[in-house]
């Protein structure tokens, strides 16, 4: 099937990719021509494991194509996917300027039967807006229909999930129209789940509200593990074998980032607001998650008395291992911290992000190697848990830093292997070992 996609970020690219990737003739569109030209080139943008391989073979297949022009992106397209992003706005509600354009040029430029997909995350009720738009823009020179067809794709692992993901959403009020997004991802062999409009817009939200929820449950459990003495690695491991409950997003840690979760959450409180609903218990998960990143500064203050002039290895800037993006990152909101509180940060992260330099502060030296950010340093921070850190040369570290004095942000060490390398440790929910004091 022919098949434009608007928008070529995480979702959009992968989403394009993968198209072709099962045959689909697929055209990427995307009003950033430094992007385009890279994608041309068969250069992902984006770090995202396994995509430039694909993106390669499918440019070479005549499958895969790229351009800056909606007008001949969306030339003889059966089917195009919005794919722009749903940034926050000041007061947390989505803004949805970048979809409300893609709608505006659709009805510009399409003359004939069109499905139009969206795939960006929109509040309860966009798609109806969408169509209006499009139905007040097209003018009745084609016809076309609206599917909700949200993305659950996670970052570091998107090209993984897009072939082996738990469930495809398709929310229509047209069969003929739901058919056709089907019959577009059947080579993908994954489980369609068949809704109306406005359920599969609230799908998404509540699918990522209640995962940030099992998130900040088990961060307000790990500290009352450090109170009561208990080990919050045990405690997740125990209760995840009750199948009820589930093993999987039970890592405690310093709280959940990123460009949804944060994002969404705080939108589904500005939607629940709308219709007059207090979502307290998402409200509190979000100011749990807020308090959970401030907590390694808080412990370093606590162990130091003061951060004035000490020296901070400050180890990993993405929000989540095998990815480039900090949006939301925690590492932003703790160097913040640290330099109000007076420390030096020498900052690292194996993929080194463009966007460090402009959401960083200023004075956050950016380190080329893991060395150069322990040398000298009086303590390390563990902001991501990148396989580079778990199986970090812990001599080594010992050696270039003043005091091995760790803060780990995502337990990537187990309490007997930080003792048996005889370093003073500080991780989540698990008492500190090796404090010499
Ligand atoms: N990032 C994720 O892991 C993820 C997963 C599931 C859903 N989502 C949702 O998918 C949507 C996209 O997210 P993202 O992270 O891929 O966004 P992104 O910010 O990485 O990419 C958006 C892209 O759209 C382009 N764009 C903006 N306006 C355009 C226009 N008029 N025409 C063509 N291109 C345009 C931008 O240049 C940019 O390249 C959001 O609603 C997000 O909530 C994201
Ligand atoms: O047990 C856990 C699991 C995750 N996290 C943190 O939660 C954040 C989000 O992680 P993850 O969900 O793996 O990454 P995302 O790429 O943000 O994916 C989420 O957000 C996407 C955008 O909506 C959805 O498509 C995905 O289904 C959803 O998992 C990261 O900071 C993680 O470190 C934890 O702290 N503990």
């Amino acid at each position: 099937m022919k098949i434009a996609i608007v928008g070529t970020g995480y979702v959009g690219l992968v989403t394009g990719v993968c198209l072709s990737e099962i045959g689909h003739q697929v055209t990427c569109i995307d009003v950033d021509e430094a992007k385009v030209d890279k994608m041309r080139a068969g250069v992902s943008p984006i770090y995202e494991p396994g995509l430039d391989e694909l993106m390669q073979k499918n440019i070479e297949a005549g499958r895969l194509f790229f351009t800056t022009s909606h007008q001949e992106g969306f030339q003889d397209a059966e089917a195009i996917y919005i794919a722009v992003g749903t940034p926050p706005r000041e007061d947390g509600t989505a803004n949805l300027s970048y979809v409300e354009e893609v709608a505006k040029s659709i009805a510009a430029h399409i003359d004939s039967y069109t499905v139009v997909v969206t795939k960006s995350t929109v509040p309860v009720g966009t798609n109806y807006r969408i169509k209006e738009m499009i139905s007040a823009g097209v003018e009745g020179r084609a016809l076309f229909d609206i599917v909700s067809n949200p993305e659950f794709l996670r970052e570091g692992t998107a090209v993984q999930d897009a072939f082996q993901g738990d469930r495809i959403v398709i929310g229509s009020d047209n069969p003929k129209a739901a058919q056709v997004v089907e019959e577009i991802n059947k080579p993908f062999g994954i489980p369609v789940y068949h809704t109306d409009i406005s359920s599969a817009e609230m799908i998404k939200y509540a699918s990522n509200a209640f995962l940030a929820t099992k998130i900040s449950f088990i961060n307000e459990i790990s500290a009352l593990c450090e109170k009561l003495g208990a080990n919050v690695e045990d405690v997740a491991a125990g209760m995840g074998m009750d199948k009820r409950i589930g093993s999987q997003f039970l890592r405690a840690g310093i709280g959940y980032g990123g460009s949804c979760f944060p994002k969404d959450t705080k939108a589904l409180v500005q939607i629940a607001g709308n219709v007059e609903h207090e979502f307290d218990l998402l409200k509190s998960v979000i100011q749990v998650n807020n308090k959970q990143q401030q907590l390694l500064v808080d412990k370093a203050k606590a162990r130091f008395g003061s951060l004035e002039d000490k020296t901070v290895a400050l180890l990993g800037l993405a929000f989540k291992p095998q990815t480039d993006d900090m949006r939301e990152s925690a590492s932003i909101v703790v160097s913040q911290q640290l330099v109000q509180e007076g420390a030096r940060i020498q900052a690292f992260d194996p993929i080194q992000p463009e966007m460090a330099a402009q959401l960083l502060p200023p004075e956050v030296a950016l380190c080329q190697t893991l060395k150069d950010a322990l040398t000298n340093a009086d303590c390390v921070f563990i902001i991501t848990d990148w396989p580079e850190f778990k199986k970090m040369d812990i001599p080594m570290a010992s050696q270039l830093m003043k005091s091995p004095v760790f803060f780990d942000g995502r337990n990537c060490f187990s309490l007997e292997y930080a003792v048996s390398q005889g370093i003073e440790y500080h991780s989540i929910g698990r008492e500190s070992v090796g404090v010499k004091r």
